[in-house]
């Protein structure tokens, strides 16, 4: 490991990448390419440097391009059995999970998880919501959501392996699912530290944030 140093033990990269993009209308989304570098190898590039190893989750029958410095797995059907399946993978007493649609990663937002995790456990990047936020109803404003205290999460979050292992066991034996792992956490009653994240850290969802990307890429490969 060359990069942060606060924690004892070792240190992994989780990297969720079997999604099949349904929204974007791509192919597999990891491997659409912004600027000449696919979505999977720049999230890769940017927590290769500052973890023991890093492990991708791919959609079956696909495997890493040539040159990303990873270990591949088969992924699941969703986006949580496919983290239910790195954590299996790994033996790293902590560990970072990482949406691959989050290409643009700054360093800073990783080492203040580094940081956090030993404290509780759990952390995740998250920034406060700066819209108006409303409930809609048939296509019309039907309530105001007070937004005071309202975080929007983001990617990566960080863990101890074995408390991410406990709440996603917990999920299964329930038949619950969540939209990410922190919440899993939360859902048995642990603290999560919310972290600073950051605007560049935006999921590639739809066209339209692949066209933002193609922006954010001219400026952060001219700079990182
Ligand atoms: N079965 C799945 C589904 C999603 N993911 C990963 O989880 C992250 C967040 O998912 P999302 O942005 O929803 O990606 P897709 O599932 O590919 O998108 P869509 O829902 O539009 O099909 C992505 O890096 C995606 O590759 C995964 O590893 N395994
Ligand atoms: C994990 C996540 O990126 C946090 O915001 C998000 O929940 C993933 O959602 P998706 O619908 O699987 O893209």
């Amino acid at each position: 490991m060359t990069g942060v140093c606060f924690l004892a033990g070792r240190t992994a990269a989780l990297i969720p990448a079997a999604g099949s993009g349904t929204r974007l209308g791509r192919g597999p989304k990891a491997f659409v390419e912004v600027a000449g570098k696919s979505l999977l190898a720049r999230s890769v590039a940017a927590l290769a440097p500052l973890v023991d190893e890093v492990l991708v989750a791919l959609p079956e029958g696909l495997t890493l391009p040539e040159g990303v410095p990873a270990r591949a797995i088969p992924g699941g059907e969703t986006r949580q059995e496919s983290v239910w399946r790195l954590l299996h993978a790994t033996s790293a007493d902590v560990v970072l999970v990482h949406d691959a649609a989050r290409p643009f990663l700054p360093e800073g937002v990783v080492q203040a998880l580094l940081e956090a995790v030993p404290e509780t456990g759990a952390a995740t990047a998250a920034l406060p919501v700066a819209d108006t936020l409303v409930r809609g109803e048939r296509g019309r404003w039907a309530d105001l959501v007070p937004r005071a205290g309202l975080w929007a999460v983001q990617t990566p979050q960080g863990f101890r392996r074995e408390l991410l292992l406990r709440a996603h066991a917990a999920a299964r034996a329930e038949g619950f699912s969540a939209t990410d792992d922190a919440g899993l956490i939360a859902r048995l009653g642990f603290p999560v530290t919310l972290v600073p994240g950051d605007a560049r850290l935006f999921k590639v969802t739809t066209p339209g944030d692949l066209a933002l990307a193609q922006a954010v890429a001219a400026v952060w490969d001219a700079t990182s």
